[in-house]
């Protein structure tokens, strides 16, 4: 009789998952195939043929997928090659703490046509639920001063390393990273600053003032250490976590993901000054045959002739910083912006930096095994963009980057406790 397992049957969705199917005929070649229903209904689905062994038994962790979605030994490629049946649909758990995602991972004969899959009956199937929180962690909807966002809490007494979450300026509150990270030890504030609840849809600038409120919120939080904070920012949100970095003394630890070194729309503001945003070009917009639209050149013509007063002054900032970089970024040059934010670093003598770059990883770097997104719709903006990377060097970056996120964090955030002894 075919068995199949899938072992967490429940777990974290930044956790592996152990496949094995046993009882098939000695090589034998079967297709796996996993399906996610999203919260809106969309579907996602991804496919691979595996052979089985001399036993009847195929063993994900150490056979490798012949072909599908992904080739060769990846354990947990039925996660990451997941794709949306609706075109330009970004895969995102919006409740993060009442429901998992339910993926079903199905087991079918060779034999028959991927299009007459959907319309089959697997020969055995088995449903795992993936989490975005750890049992325990608790959510605190914050709506304190100006602040708008959700505080995600680890379970236990605490003190715990407390870090700001910053997605880009598409707007709204996005709480799956903070909830994950609070999942791993983190008091982690998902901050929206547009587009939610009476914070503006378009700002007409984006005033450090609210960031400083965060961080002082967090700092007072009971549960929170200090001294510090730590952000973990990406695109916009990177150009605010870099300058909150280099203007707010309490921020330690700064993880930059795919961002710019200057300010890249909207203008930012502190104190009364106002740094204005490199003039785009649009020109340099490159549309492909898909009409996906490619933004990552469109601040070159810009950048070669601006002063040095265009770009952030990142060596004035006291704290540390990650940068994780997407090689094949296809929605802002972040490879060259990081670059030269370390240049500027190193010649001013500092060296309070790591710099991650990862070749075939696309801007949509995600918390490890979630399936590349490397175009979508945008709605607000009416933009089909391409924001790059290739399947399986984007999740092996996904994996890599998320444990070396933690790592940073934990080392800068928490005092190392020496002996009095
Ligand atoms: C804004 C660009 C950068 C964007 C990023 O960097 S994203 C990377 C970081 N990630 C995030 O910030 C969080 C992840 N967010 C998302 O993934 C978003 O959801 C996104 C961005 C993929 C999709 O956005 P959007 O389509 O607008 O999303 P929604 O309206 O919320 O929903 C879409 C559909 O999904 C449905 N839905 C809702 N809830 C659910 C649910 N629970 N489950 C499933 N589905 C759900 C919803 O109903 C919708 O369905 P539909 O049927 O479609 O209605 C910037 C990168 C480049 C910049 C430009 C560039 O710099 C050049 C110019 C510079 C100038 O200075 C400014 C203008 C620029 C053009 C500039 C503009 C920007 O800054 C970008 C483009
Ligand atoms: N590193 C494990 S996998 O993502 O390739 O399955």
């Amino acid at each position: 009789m075919i068995q199949l397992t899938a072992t967490p049957a429940s777990t974290l969705t930044d956790e592996p998952v152990h496949i094995r199917a046993t009882g098939l005929c000695p090589s034998q070649i079967v297709i796996f195939q996993a399906t996610l229903e999203d919260e809106k209904g969309n579907l996602f689905h991804s496919q691979a043929y595996y052979k089985a062994s001399e036993v009847g038994e195929v063993d994900l962790d150490h056979a490798p997928s012949l072909g599908g979605d992904y080739i060769g030994v990846h354990p947990m490629g039925l996660f990451w090659s997941l794709k949306p049946e609706k075109f330009l649909t970004k895969l995102m758990k919006r409740d993060v703490m009442t429901s998992p995602f339910l993926v079903q991972i199905k087991l079918y004969d060779s034999n028959l046509p991927l299009a007459q899959i959907a319309a089959t009956d697997p020969k055995v199937s088995v449903t795992l639920e993936r989490w975005y929180r750890a049992p325990g962690v608790t959510r605190i909807q914050v709506q304190e001063g100006h602040l708008r966002g959700a505080l995600f809490l680890p379970p236990g007494e605490g003190r715990f390393p407390g870090v700001i979450d910053l997605f880009a300026d598409i707007g709204g509150l996005i709480e799956y990273r903070a909830s994950l990270l609070a999942s791993h030890g983190f008091a982690a504030l998902a901050l929206a600053y547009c587009d939610y609840e009476d914070l503006p849809l378009h700002p007409e600038k984006i005033e450090l003032e609210y960031f400083e409120e965060a961080v002082n919120f967090l700092l007072r939080h009971p549960k929170v250490l200090g001294p510090g904070i730590g952000i973990v920012s990406i695109s916009k949100g990177a150009e605010i976590g870099l300058s909150m970095a280099i203007h707010l003394k309490q921020v330690i630890a700064t993880v930059l993901i795919n961002g710019p070194n200057f300010v890249f729309s909207t203008p930012q503001v502190y104190r009364g000054q106002i740094s204005q945003p490199l003039s785009f070009s649009p020109q340099l917009v490159s549309i492909n045959a898909l009409g996906l639209a490619q933004f990552q050149y469109c601040f070159e013509e810009a950048r070669s002739k601006a002063s040095e007063t265009f770009f952030l002054p990142i060596e004035k900032a006291q704290g540390h910083f990650l940068f994780i970089v997407g090689e094949d970024d296809k929605s802002i040059n972040s490879k060259a912006y990081a670059e030269q934010a370390t240049e500027q670093l190193r010649r001013n003598g500092k060296d309070n930096w790591t710099l991650l770059s990862y070749p075939g990883a696309g801007h949509m770097l995600e918390p490890p095994y979630s399936p590349l997104c490397c175009a979508s719709k945008l709605s607000k903006l009416h933009l089909f963009m391409q924001w790059g990377g290739e399947v399986t060097l984007h999740a092996a970056a996904q994996e890599h980057s998320w444990k070396e996120i933690q790592k940073f964090l934990k080392k800068h955030l928490i005092p190392v406790v020496t002996s009095q002894l």
